[in-house]
């Protein structure tokens, strides 16, 4: 089974489907490979929007693959990985085209933080969704948490982070992480969500995410997105992120 998959639906809409269900859709570097891809086939003319998805009904996405990198040990070895995926996430961030996160499932930790660099997020009826790092003694690392301190009020999405809790769709309406909530068809909301936007000339919807891009740098988002990966990778070393991780691979390896 392919880790992603890239398809452009309609209306010059250019879909990438995390396709791992078994795992959650978690995120290893094959699928941080596709998402770079993904982002740069979105600079093509004729693509209107790139929307990110979950294959499934599960989960959009379960955050980093604890069974591949809980093998990362040290800070300079979590730095590796975390500061390469806050690197997408950035250039996801500041892509010249409408993003939107269709969350058609549960989305946790790194899956927060992928759909908080995009610049829509809808939500299907019943998902759940929260920055669940602090669970595991470590903070957002791929730059999530430096995006959600700008996009949301700063104290709502202080105490999410804080919290570290799950929370359900309309919880996630009500703090302005989701912008609409649905009920069938992921790919018709996303159209319908998207449908004035995508009746614009590319050229204009490039024109207004350049005003957005150019806050994004005044912000310098960059930097922050980079100490943010820096700061998780020194937590990551410690002792309670790796005895958090163990328990996890130890209950997985008891089913
Ligand atoms: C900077 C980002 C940071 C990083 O690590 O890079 C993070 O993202 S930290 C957060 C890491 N993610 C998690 O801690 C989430 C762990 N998963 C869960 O909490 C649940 O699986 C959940 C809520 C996503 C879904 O629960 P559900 O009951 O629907 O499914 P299961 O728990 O039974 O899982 C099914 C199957 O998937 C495997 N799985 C789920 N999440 C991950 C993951 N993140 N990495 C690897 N594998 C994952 C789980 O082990 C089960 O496998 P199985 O072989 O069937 O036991």
């Amino acid at each position: 089974m392919d880790p992603y998959i890239i398809s452009k639906e309609n209306n010059g809409v250019l879909l990438f489907t995390i396709n791992r269900p078994d795992r959650r859709n978690a995120i290893n570097y094959d699928v941080m490979s596709g998402l770079e891809k993904a982002i740069e086939m979105a600079k093509a003319n004729d693509v209107k929007v790139l929307a990110i998805t979950g294959a499934g009904s599960q989960a959009f996405c379960s955050g980093g693959d604890l069974s591949a990198f809980h093998r990362l040990k040290t800070e300079t070895e979590a730095y590796g990985m975390l500061s390469r995926m806050a690197s997408i996430l950035y250039k996801l961030l500041i892509l010249p085209k409408p993003t939107i996160a269709i969350l058609n499932g549960s989305a946790v930790g790194g899956g927060c933080e992928i759909a908080s660099a995009c610049d829509f997020r809808i939500g299907r009826e019943g998902m759940k969704a929260g920055f669940v790092q602090g669970n595991l003694a470590i903070t957002t690392g791929w730059g999530g948490g430096s995006i959600l301190l700008e996009k949301l009020p700063q104290n709502i999405a202080m105490k999410m982070l804080l919290d570290a809790k799950i929370y359900t769709a309309e919880e996630l309406k009500e703090f302005g992480f989701i912008h609409h909530i649905y009920k069938h068809d992921p790919i018709e909301a996303c159209l319908s969500f998207m449908k004035e936007s995508l009746n614009k000339e590319t050229t204009v919807l490039e024109a207004y995410k350049t005003l957005l891009i150019k806050k994004w740098e005044l912000l310098l988002m960059r930097e922050r997105m980079e100490e943010e990966a820096a700061r998780c990778a020194l937590l990551w070393e410690g002792e309670a992120h790796h005895n958090k991780v163990d328990e996890f691979m130890n209950k997985k390896n008891k089913k």
